[in-house]
């Protein structure tokens, strides 16, 4: 029986039991949710609003909302979907600026677009209530106009408030949503249909009497909407760092989507998101792989999770989304046989070790050639302690006036397939160093040094293509360095005129295959349009290379 049933029933919101299912999030099998698991109930933190809002939310949109024992509400599609092409639009349904990476009120965010107000604008305020703004031709002043500005005045609220500036913002995005309830009771019944204690329940809410005391609000709104307003935009909201288009200062901001938040998490994910910049926030999906109808969507809620291994990645996830992820990655200890958390048996050191069952985080982990066992405790430390040995790498360099580059490439030879599994993300992780130091410095490299960095980005594509397939950020990337890398080798090769007795005309086509790709990646990027005028340069010169070496395809000359 699937969610169906609760529509036709008109109950509120369903809560999930847990079940022993294991259900596929590529193609959940609807049989395998049982009516008998759904019962209404807020206790643990899931909505009680209307879930017909919902549907009718839902209506125009290529997906529809089911539910799964494992994940909660979801999102799947209601028919098949092409990979890059561009899904619902989604506009939030309120905002704020995040000062999460702001120390003091020294350097106030913008209440209009979110922007860190620095030096230059540090000073600007609102003429209305005489909060931070960043100056007259802000592209979102309006918002704070609708929202906040006339409670401040009203309640004589002052910049800065009797709280520290992280609280604080919250507090405006908390305010945003709780404003919503009189100005559009439909989308406030929408909103309550979300999510609003995480599973975990590691964080205990604030004592929300306190803060609106504070905050001189003591009379808005009730401490319990406070605090479920806040537990929304922890389980829900969708965050954005970037520099806006006006040069210079980063934004930080968070977003509630009210269709994008039904949206579970996957660690090998069939999607990818996209906020554009103020004044909409709009947020924007895209399949990077082609799904079926009745597939589930998922997209990673922090693109940070993925480059772990399971078991760091589990606890990352734990940690900061307060959720166990039951994702298909997740549930094979082998990383979908990339075997990116697998450490050399300290025993035989033929073996390597991992647990047999990725669902008991506490399992000891076992050796696949000999019957040595380990606590996973003990694993996870030696990891942690190899990671942070190439995480000195910058300081290593610059107390032995050793390149970075040199260092990183000891590691790898002296860890990879020696400590731990030649794909473990530690090594991933310095290799991926190595490509991203290179990258800025192509054309100073020698044949030698191309010939490496192309072979890295080659090992990372190899892992990526499984945990991150299609249209992944993590894949256009490494086809992007990889298209320049080769376009500098012809380079070379040119110049000391062996190109073709180096390159046969297959191996041209190939690396025109690359850059035609990469340059696809960017087309359909839903990034690309958040792109500042400095990072589009890239893809700008992507497609003179991918002209150039056309050129030579067609065997035409080019420029030296
Ligand atoms: C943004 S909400 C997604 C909608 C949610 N499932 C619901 O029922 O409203 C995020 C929450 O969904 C659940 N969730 C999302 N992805 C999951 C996953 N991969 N494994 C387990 N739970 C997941 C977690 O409880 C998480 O806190």
């Amino acid at each position: 029986m699937d969610i169906n049933g609760a529509r036709t029933l008109d109950i509120k919101r369903i809560k999930l039991s847990p079940t022993d299912d294991k259900p596929k999030d590529a193609s959940l099998d609807k049989n395998e949710t049982d009516a008998e698991n759904f019962k209404a109930d807020d206790d643990d933190g899931n909505g009680t609003g209307d879930i017909s809002l919902v549907y009718k939310a839902l209506e125009d949109s290529p997906f529809e909302l089911d539910g799964d024992p494992a994940y909660g509400l979801c999102l799947i599609a209601k028919r098949d979907l092409k990979a890059g092409e561009l899904l619902h639009d989604d506009i939030p349904a309120f905002f704020g600026p995040s000062a999460d990476l702001v120390q003091d009120y020294s350097t106030p965010l913008c209440l209009g677009c979110c922007v860190v107000m620095n030096d230059g604008n540090g000073e600007n305020r609102c003429p209305t209530c005489n909060w931070p703004i960043c100056g007259d031709d802000c592209d979102n002043v309006e918002h704070h106009k609708a929202n906040e500005c006339s409670l401040f005045v009203k309640h004589n609220v002052q910049f800065p408030p009797n709280v520290e500036i992280q609280p604080c913002y919250k507090a405006i995005a908390i305010i945003r949503g709780l404003l919503i309830k009189e100005r559009n009771p439909e989308m406030w019944e929408q909103l309550m249909t979300l999510q609003w204690k995480t599973q975990l329940q590691l964080t205990p809410f604030p004592d929300f009497e306190e803060i609106k005391e504070n905050f001189g609000l003591a009379e808005f709104g009730r401490a319990e909407d406070w605090t479920r307003v806040l537990g929304i935009i922890n389980v829900n909201s969708y965050s954005f760092q970037r520099i806006e288009k006006k040069e210079g200062s980063p934004s930080f901001g968070e977003c509630l989507f009210p269709i994008y938040s039904l949206m579970c998490h996957s660690c090998t994910p069939n999607c990818t998101w996209a906020i554009q910049y103020s004044p909409e926030f709009t947020m924007k999906v895209r399949p990077t792989v082609d799904i079926k109808k009745g597939e589930m969507l998922s997209v990673s809620y922090n693109h940070e999770f993925s480059k772990f291994g399971f078991y760091k990645r589990q606890e990352k996830i734990r940690e900061r989304a307060e959720f166990e992820c039951k994702c298909w990655r997740c549930r094979d200890a082998r990383d979908l046989g990339t075997n990116l958390a697998a450490v050399k048996c300290f025993k035989c050191k033929e073996g390597y070790m991992l647990p047999e069952d990725a669902s008991d985080f506490e399992m000891d982990w076992k050796c696949d050639k000999c019957p040595y066992v380990m606590s996973p405790e003990f694993i996870s430390s030696f990891v942690e302690s190899l990671y942070e040995q190439s995480d000195m790498a910058e300081d290593e360099a610059e107390e032995t006036g050793e390149s970075v580059v040199k260092i990183f490439e000891d590691f790898i030879a002296s860890n990879s397939s020696v400590k731990v599994h030649s794909n473990h993300w530690v090594i991933a992780e310095a290799a991926h160093a190595i490509v991203k130091l290179q990258a800025s410095n192509l054309s100073k490299l020698t044949l030698e040094e191309l010939n490496k960095f192309i072979d890295f980005c080659k090992y990372l594509l190899q892992i990526k293509n499984v945990i991150a397939p299609g249209f992944s950020n993590e894949r256009g990337m490494l086809h992007h360095y990889l298209a320049r890398g080769y376009y500098m080798k012809v380079k070379l090769l040119l110049n000391s005129n062996t190109l073709k007795a180096t390159l046969s005309q297959e191996e041209m086509e190939s690396i025109y295959n690359v850059q035609k790709y990469a340059l696809r990646f960017w087309k359909e990027n839903p990034h690309y349009e958040s792109l500042t005028e400095n990072y589009k340069r890239e893809p700008e010169y992507l497609m003179q290379e991918a002209e150039e070496i056309k050129l030579l395809l067609d065997g035409s000359d080019v420029p030296k």
